[in-house]
């Protein structure tokens, strides 16, 4: 059984103030494949799946970070576990997923401006760019897109992984939950308060998204960032 304040309703995401947070100050951590750590991690690469140029076929996080979703596995309930959809991401891939996600925006709003586009890109994909003082969340190997299996069965979450859509938003269901879809609001509560047990932060436009030791993680916390670029999503 989880505990119960695990069901408590997902509180608003207060608004993190990145142009604050230092360059990381890279501590050398290794990456590591969680679903050698514990039985009830599982990896099904979506974007391996999507054949997209570059993608992994294997999980991998930072050790800080693999160890935290193995603590979390360990607190499931008998027949949980945790899916992850992706972790280390190379360059090559978060640009292709830029590019994909641009040019649905550019079809649906034909009346907006390329800075326009940009932000509402902003929101749910991080910029493709090699940048040490600011690395896309990916390619520190400090952020996990993931959700809570029952029985092997990805539970309901009130969209599919990278809908990016208000719905998709974590605590939306929060605020307007339309008839049908309280299951899926209370397994994002179940996932978002075991994520944070563990010292995860959520990526409030995305129910999906967890971080921990990059740039979002320190915004959230108020700590220094010690996850930098990984050479490893070169190429
Ligand atoms: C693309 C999506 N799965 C994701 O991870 N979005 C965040 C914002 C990112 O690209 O870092
Ligand atoms: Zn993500």
């Amino acid at each position: 059984m989880f505990p119960r304040d695990f069901l408590t309703p997902i509180p608003a995401a207060p608004k993190d103030d990145w142009e604050k947070v230092p360059a990381p100050a890279e501590c050398g951590e290794p990456l590591v494949d969680p679903t050698e750590l514990s039985p009830r991690i599982a990896y099904n690469g979506a974007y391996l799946s999507q054949g997209l140029p570059g993608a992994m076929d294997r999980c991998l996080l930072r050790r800080g970070l693999a160890h935290r979703l193995v603590r979390a596995a360990e607190l499931l309930p008998e027949g949980w576990s945790l899916l992850i959809f992706d972790g280390l991401r190379p360059l090559r891939v978060q640009k292709a997923l830029y590019d994909q996600f641009r040019e649905v925006v550019t079809r649906e709003r034909p009346q907006a401006s390329p800075a326009e586009v940009e932000l509402i890109l902003d929101d749910f994909v991080a910029r493709p760019v090699k940048r040490p003082s600011r690395p896309a969340p990916h390619t520190t190997g400090g952020a996990v897109d993931l959700t809570l299996c029952r029985d092997g069965a990805p539970l309901e979450m009130g969209t599919g992984f990278d809908d990016f859509t208000d719905l998709a938003h974590t605590d939306w269901l929060e605020r307007a939950c339309p008839p049908g879809l309280e299951e899926a609001r209370d397994n994002r509560r179940l996932l978002y308060h075991l994520m944070a047990e563990v010292g995860l932060v959520n990526y409030p436009c995305e129910w999906w998204h967890y971080a921990y030791g990059e740039r979002q993680w320190a915004a959230r916390t108020g700590k220094a960032p010690f996850y930098g670029y990984c050479p490893e999503c070169d190429g």
